[in-house]
């Protein structure tokens, strides 16, 4: 950009134009202005009406890419937004050391400035978070964790919220928004500095919606400053260690509304020091019944305070909220309108299923799409999330997570799934929020969600912080439309995909095995070499490939399964009539009819029949018993007609497989909290997946808010015990049993290491 115009004439004229429009009135908040990242925002200079050349956009864009591509992010980098009056003095500049900035103003918009942090030519060095002027410490800890260069929406917010401007804040899910507001605050706490005297009260207050959400916050600044005192206070655990933590002293309290008041209530928190408040998630606060206690502690908040809200969608409620308790808010918004709501580098596939087939399907999918890394299954019911949980096959470890699990027991679960002790966690959507676990692969949804945010909420859980990943969707037939409605609502599109072929399964396990081989300890190997030695001689490479099946789980040759239901011990069959001797139009009858002509018994045990869409083929798709179909496939056919085994299936005429659910969707799918809450920047407002986790999903304890029949649906299933989830554990409910195939847990135990039974049911957990 200096190429084109230099900085600092650039900055003066931007100066000069933000002056003489402060002056006139500002927009209230209700019109305040609001960012569009997929506008292409055009730069000018404000002393010339004449749109900036070219390669002023290109140097900007450079410049964004230059940190953000390596990070996985596309695109120009969108400017923050700032209201008139938000004037950027040189000097909140100079105290970030090499940072520079470059400004332009969008051509429509008469009161919108868009401010670029940093956007001289070549500024991957400008981005450098060692060169901000932070505290080495804070440097340092960043870089151990390799956090080295800003992200995007830390571009965006550090210089107003360095101001001590108030902040409005949105950007896709992963993309770094709780660094955006903690850098910026640690570094003002550390600029004014404050003796670690014993009984100071907190500057800084983060409020945030689950008690998970609430410690992973307060991890991330811990980890960052160490050498502030950090205090995370959420219910569902004893009061007192976290009220000696705050009678000792603390720089930084991060809590769920209800515990906060709790502890407010009770004197052992103060908040007439607090500097800095941020409001983590605050869509989520309203959704979980939050409001009012989020309210009730504003009011107790000194007035002088700077305030930071982060909100991936803006109800009412929220906006309300900013009204009311934020000043002059700058909206920073790296959303916007854009059509796609996802983060990048999510590759989305959409499988059509029936209910019946789900559980067969899910594992296979795991295998082969998660190659051995983690995946999140997402269900609507704590229910589901035990039965899935448990219905995967042994191969695979996954533990369940979900409201009725205890808080000591969750926490067990997450850290165990952080590290990798089981692969796979099946969830309610109560960890579809903010949950930062790195390095998910994949994400399945295994139920449809409720709306459009939940869906991209949890397919956030993958692709964060620039990397890649994969979110597959499970429909059923009748819910092909609300596909539709997903790709428009959220901007994507879906890859359709058939359920893997066992040839693929086979392959992935195989290959998941070989890596987990990899990681045996050499030790451990020497052992077993005098066995595997005497193996190879008996019986050569075959010695290798039995251990490999066993470990893959497929100790027994895998059954067929039918390509329709995909159902085990089935097979699916195709009909083929060359043209010429037909006997008039294929219909489901004639097929039987001819089956009964072969082979009768396969006429008698026949699935439903599908005739083949391809007006150039006569033809029709079947399942048979495995046994029958063997049988059938040894006899003879009459001339110009062929059955054969088939591995994909064709386009069928009644648009694909049947099952028992198959276009049709129970009522009480049809329910759901949606068209209760705005929708924020989501286009439509129905109610797509089920409800019925609503009454089994309460986080919630205790009555102090309860608010029955109210019209938040959710508020009215929860009530005002500090958080989020039920004690006690419903694992006993799981049914022992479902469907033909064994149920029983093959996989270790994370807590003990032993085989047959799950953590959340270890006998020795206490110990652990
Ligand atoms: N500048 C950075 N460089 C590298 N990694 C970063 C950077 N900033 C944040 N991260 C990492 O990116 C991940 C996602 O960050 P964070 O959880 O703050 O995202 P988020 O935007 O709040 O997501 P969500 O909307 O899902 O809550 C975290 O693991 C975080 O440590």
């Amino acid at each position: 950009m200096a190429s084109i115009i230099g900085v600092s004439s650039l900055y003066q004229t931007l100066s000069l134009e933000l002056s003489r429009r402060a002056s006139s009135q500002l927009p209230s908040l209700s019109s305040a202005p609001s960012y569009s990242s997929s506008e292409k925002p055009q730069f000018r200079s404000l002393s010339s009406p004449k749109p900036l050349n070219k390669s002023f956009e290109a140097s900007c864009s450079l410049n964004g890419d230059s940190s953000a591509k390596r990070h996985g992010f596309k695109g120009l980098i969108p400017c923050a937004i700032a209201t008139p009056n938000s004037v950027l003095s040189e000097e909140a500049f100079k105290g970030l050391g090499g940072l520079s900035k470059g400004r332009g103003f969008k051509d429509d918009g008469e009161d919108d400035y868009e401010l670029e942090v940093g956007s001289e030519a070549s500024n991957e060095e400008n981005l450098a978070i060692g060169n901000l002027g932070l505290r080495e410490e804070l440097v340092d800890a960043l870089a151990k964790r390799g956090i080295t260069h800003l992200f995007p929406i830390q571009r965006a917010v550090l210089v107003p919220a360095l101001e001590g401007r108030d902040i409005i804040g949105r950007a896709k899910t992963g993309t770094g928004k709780t660094l955006a507001f903690a850098i910026p605050i640690i570094k003002r706490l550390d600029d004014e500095g404050r003796s670690p005297s014993r009984g100071r009260l907190p500057r800084v207050l983060v409020l945030a919606p689950t008690r998970e959400l609430a410690k992973q916050v307060e991890k991330e600044i811990k980890e960052s400053a160490p050498y502030l005192s950090t205090v995370c206070v959420y219910g569902g655990v004893s009061y007192n260690i976290q009220q000696n933590a705050l009678t000792r002293g603390v720089d930084v309290v991060v809590g769920t509304p209800g515990r906060i008041i709790d502890l407010v209530n009770g004197n052992s928190l103060q908040l007439g020091e607090v500097q800095y408040l941020v409001l983590d998630e605050a869509d989520q606060m309203l959704a979980v019944g939050f409001e009012e206690d989020v309210e009730v502690i504003l009011e107790k908040l000194p007035t002088g305070r700077q305030s930071m809200l982060f909100s991936a969608t803006m109800p009412g409620w929220v906006k309300k909220l900013a009204r009311k308790y934020l000043d002059n808010p700058m909206t920073i918004d790296l959303v916007g309108d854009q059509e796609e709501k996802l983060a990048e580098g999510i590759k989305l596939y959409a499988i059509p299923t029936t209910a019946t087939t789900k559980r067969t399907i899910l594992g296979d999918l795991i295998t082969v799409y998660a190659k051995g890394g983690k995946t999140i299954v997402f269900t609507q019911t704590k229910r589901d999330a035990d039965e899935v949980s448990l219905a995967l096959t042994s191969s695979i470890t996954s533990e369940a997570l979900h409201g009725d699990i205890s808080q000591h027991q969750r926490e067990r679960t997450l850290n165990g799934f952080r590290q990798g002790k089981f692969t796979v966690l099946v969830a309610t959507d109560v960890a579809a929020r903010g949950l930062d676990i790195p390095n998910v692969d994949l994400i399945i949804h295994y139920e449809l969600p409720n709306d459009p945010e939940t869906f991209v909420h949890r397919s956030g859980r993958t692709g964060r912080a620039g990397k890649e990943g994969t979110a597959i969707l499970m429909f059923t037939g009748s819910q092909r439309r609300t596909i539709k409605s997903l790709e428009r609502d959220v901007g994507c599109s879906f890859e359709f995909i058939s359920p893997p072929q066992m040839e693929e399964v086979l392959e992935s396990s195989a290959e998941q095995v070989v890596a987990t081989l990899k990681g045996v300890h050499p030790e451990s190997i020497q052992f077993f070499l005098p066995a595997a030695q005497r193996m190879i001689e008996e019986q050569g490479t075959d010695a290798l490939a039995a251990a490999l099946a066993h470990l893959s789980g497929f100790s027994q040759p895998p059954s067929s399964r039918s390509l329709v239901t995909h159902e085990q011990g089935w097979v699916t069959l195709q009909l083929t009539r060359e043209q010429g001797f037909s006997r008039g139009f294929l219909s489901a009858r004639s097929v039987t009819g001819f089956l009964s002509d072969i082979y009768p018994a396969a006429a008698d045990e026949v699935g439903k029949i599908h005739l083949i869409a391809d007006e150039r083929v006569q033809g029709a798709v079947f399942d048979l018993p495995e046994e029958i179909a063997k049988e059938l496939l040894t006899k003879q056919t009459p001339p110009g007609n062929t059955i054969s085994k088939i591995t994909k299936l064709p386009p069928l005429q009644d648009d694909g497989p049947s099952g028992d659910n198959y276009g049709r969707f129970p009522s009480r799918d049809r329910g759901g909290r949606g068209g209760l809450r705005d929708r924020g920047g989501f286009r439509g407002s129905r109610n797509w997946g089920r409800s019925d986790s609503d009454d089994e999903d309460q986080f919630r304890r205790g009555g102090r808010n309860f608010r029955g029949g109210s019209s938040q649906s959710r508020n009215s299933w929860r009530s005002n015990d500090d958080d989020d989830w039920l004690i006690g554990n419903r694992r006993s409910n799981r049914s022992s049993s479902f469907g033909s195939r064994d149920r029983s847990f093959g996989g270790a135990c994370f807590v003990c290491g032993r085989a047959g039974h799950r953590a959340a049911d270890c006998p020795s957990k206490q110990d652990f």
